[in-house]
C-alpha cells in the first residue's frame, strides 16, 4: 500500500550485545527501510551509531565493540522528515530511546518529532522509572519503547492499550526485547513472553523486574496481523499466519466467486490466498513473481519513489493466466497504485476476468498510532464504493471483509480498526481535521 510501516526495536542485556542487536535490525527491516541506527554502552559512555537506507547500509558492523548492553531500531518515520538527525536512536548522552510508535498528542508539547518529545519527558524526570511513569501520564496513542541509560539500565515498555508488539526474551544467558518473537526465535534466543500493555521491564546487572504502570482497554493495531509483521510472529498469543489463512478462509466463504485461478499478490497476502484456496476449492497458483529487488512500495516516502518499486516488483508467469477468470487476492488496497498495476498486468496477458478480493476492510481513514497511512482523500476507499473501486482498478469486481469478519478471523477482540471504522481508541478527543493537517507530510 505503501502505508509505511511501524519501525521495530531491540533491546539486548547479553554479551556481545551490539552484534546481537545489529542481526535483529536486519530481521526486522520489514518494519522499517528508511534508518537503521544502534547505541551501546561502553565504559559508561553510550555511543550511537546509525544512517539512512537499510541496515546493511546504514550500519558498519565491523565499527561494533563486544559490550553487554545495546538498544537498535529501524525506522519509518510517522512524524519528522525521515532524515538522518531524527533517526534512531534518539541519544542525549544520557538516555537513549528507540521507539515504535506514534505519540498522537506529541505536538501539544512544542517538539519537532514524537521521539523528541518522549526524550524530553525521560530527560526532565529525576529517574527513568519515575520518566516512564510520567510519560504515560501525558502521552496518548501508540508507544512500545526501548531505553537505555548510561548508568546501564534497560527499559522496556509497550503503552497501556499495547498498539504495537513487544516481546521479552533470553538469548546468550542474558536478555532481549525485541518487536517480534519471530527475530529471538532466529537468532537462537528463547521467547519468554509478550511484554504487557502498560508493563515496563527493568533490566540492570543482570536483575530483571516487572511493574505494570497502569492499565486500559487494550486496542491491538490489526494492521500488525494483516500486513505488517511477519507471518512466523506470534503476537500476544496469536499467530498471524493462522489469522492470515483465516482472512483468506472467510473472504472466501463470504466473499466468493466463480473463477479459474487463485494469485497471491506477494508477499504479505499469500496466506490469505492459501486460506482463500482452501476453502473456495479454486487453485492457488502463483502466478505474479516478486522480484528480488523489491522493496516494500507502502513503506516509500514519494509517489516517484512508489511507482519506482512497484515497475521492479512483478513479473508475471503468463500462463497462469491465460483465458483464465482469476482472483487476485492481496491484504490490502491503500491508495490503489499496486491493484491498479496488477490487474493491467492480468488482462495484457490474456485474462479473461479479473475479480479482486481483499483480505481486510476498505481503509478509509488515517492512522495516527503509528502507521503513516496518507491523507484521506489519497485512500482511494474514502469516497469510492467497490463499484467505483473497481471502474478504477480495472477489475470486473472487488470485494472487503467487513471489519466484523477481520475480527473474526483475527480470533482477538481487543482490536484497534480505526483507519477501516473511524471509531479512534484514543486516550484523548480531538478534532481528526486538525490532526490530519498536522500529521500531514508531502508525498
Ligand atoms: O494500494 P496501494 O497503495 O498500492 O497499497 C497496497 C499494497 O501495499 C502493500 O504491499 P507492499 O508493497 O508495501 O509490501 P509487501 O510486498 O510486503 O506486500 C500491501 O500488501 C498491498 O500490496
Ligand atoms: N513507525 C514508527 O514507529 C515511527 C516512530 C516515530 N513516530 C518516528 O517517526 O520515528
Ligand atoms: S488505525 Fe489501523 S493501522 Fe493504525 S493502529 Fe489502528 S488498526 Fe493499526
Ligand atoms: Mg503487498
Amino acid at each position: 500500500m505503501k502505508v509505511k510501516e511501524h519501525c521495530g526495536i531491540v533491546g539486548v542485556y547479553a554479551d556481545n550485545s551490539p552484534m546481537i542487536s545489529y542481526e535483529s535490525l536486519k530481521l526486522l527491516q520489514h518494519r522499517g527501510q528508511e534508518s537503521a541506527g544502534i547505541t551501546y554502552r561502553k565504559d559508561g559512555s553510550l555511543v550511537t551509531m546509525k544512517g539512512l537506507g537499510l541496515v546493511e547500509e546504514a550500519l558498519d558492523p565491523r565499527l561494533l565493540p563486544n559490550a553487554k548492553l545495546s538498544i537498535g531500531h529501524v525506522r519509518y518515520s510517522t512524524t519528522g522528515k525521515g532524515s538522518l538527525d531524527e533517526a534512531q536512536p534518539l541519544s542525549n548522552g544520557k538516555i537513549a530511546i528507540a521507539f515504535n510508535g506514534t505519540i498522537t498528542n506529541y505536538f501539544k508539547f512544542g517538539t519537532s518529532t514524537d521521539t523528541e518529545f518522549i526524550l524530553k519527558v525521560l530527560s526532565e524526570a529525576p529517574n527513568i522509572k519515575e520518566g516512564i511513569r510520567r510519560l504515560v501520564d501525558l502521552a496518548d496513542g501508540a508507544y512500545s519503547l526501548v531505553v537505555l541509560t548510561n548508568d546501564g539500565e534497560l527499559i522496556g515498555f509497550r503503552d497501556p492499550k499495547g498498539f504495537r508488539p513487544l516481546v521479552l526474551g533470553k538469548i546468550n544467558n542474558g536478555y532481549i526485547i525485541a518487536s517480534e518473537d519471530s527475530v529471538i526465535r532466529q537468532l537462537g534466543g528463547k521467547p519468554l513472553r509478550d511484554v504487557k500493555p502498560g508493563e515496563m521491564i527493568y533490566i540492570k546487572d543482570g536483575e530483571i523486574e516487572s511493574e505494570v504502570i497502569s492499565r486500559d482497554r487494550v486496542s491491538f493495531c490489526s494492521f500488525e496481523y494483516i500486513y505488517f509483521a511477519r507471518p512466523d510472529s506470534i503476537i500476544d498469543g496469536v499467530s498471524v499466519y493462522n489469522s492470515r489463512i483465516k482472512l483468506g478462509e472467510i473472504l472466501a466463504e463470504n466473499h466468493g466467486v466463480d473463477a479459474d485461478v487463485v494469485i497471491p499478490v506477494p508477499e504479505s497476502s499469500i496466506p490469505i490466498a492459501i486460506g482463500f484456496s482452501r476453502k473456495s476449492k479454486i487453485p492457488m497458483e502463483y502466478g505474479l513473481i516478486r522480484t528480488l529487488v523489491a522493496k516494500r512500495s507502502f513503506i516509500m516516502p514519494t509517489q516517484d519513489k512508489r511507482n519506482a518499486v512497484l515497475e521492479e516488483k512483478f513479473g508475471i508467469v503468463k500462463s497462469v493466466v491465460e483465458n483464465k477468470k482469476v482472483i487476485v487476492i492481496d491484504d490490502s488496497i491503500v491508495r490503489g497504485n499496486t491493484m491498479r498495476k496488477i490487474v493491467r498486468m492480468i488482462r495484457d496477458n490474456g485474462a479473461k476476468e479479473v475479480h479482486v478480493r481483499i483480505g481486510s476492510p476498505k481503509v478509509k481513514y488515517p492512522c495516527y498510532m503509528g502507521i503513516d497511512f496518507p491523507l484521506s482523500k489519497e485512500l482511494i476507499a474514502s469516497e469510492k464504493d467497490e463499484k467505483e473501486i473497481a471502474k478504477y482498478i480495472g477489475a470486473d469486481s472487488v470485494e472487503f471483509l467487513t471489519v466484523e469478519e477481520m475480527i473474526k478471523a483475527i480470533g482477538r477482540p481487543d482490536l484497534c480498526h480505526a483507519c477501516f471504522s473511524g471509531v479512534y481508541p484514543l486516550k484523548f478527543s480531538y478534532n481528526l481535521q486538525v490532526l490530519e493537517s498536522i500529521f500531514k507530510k508531502v508525498s
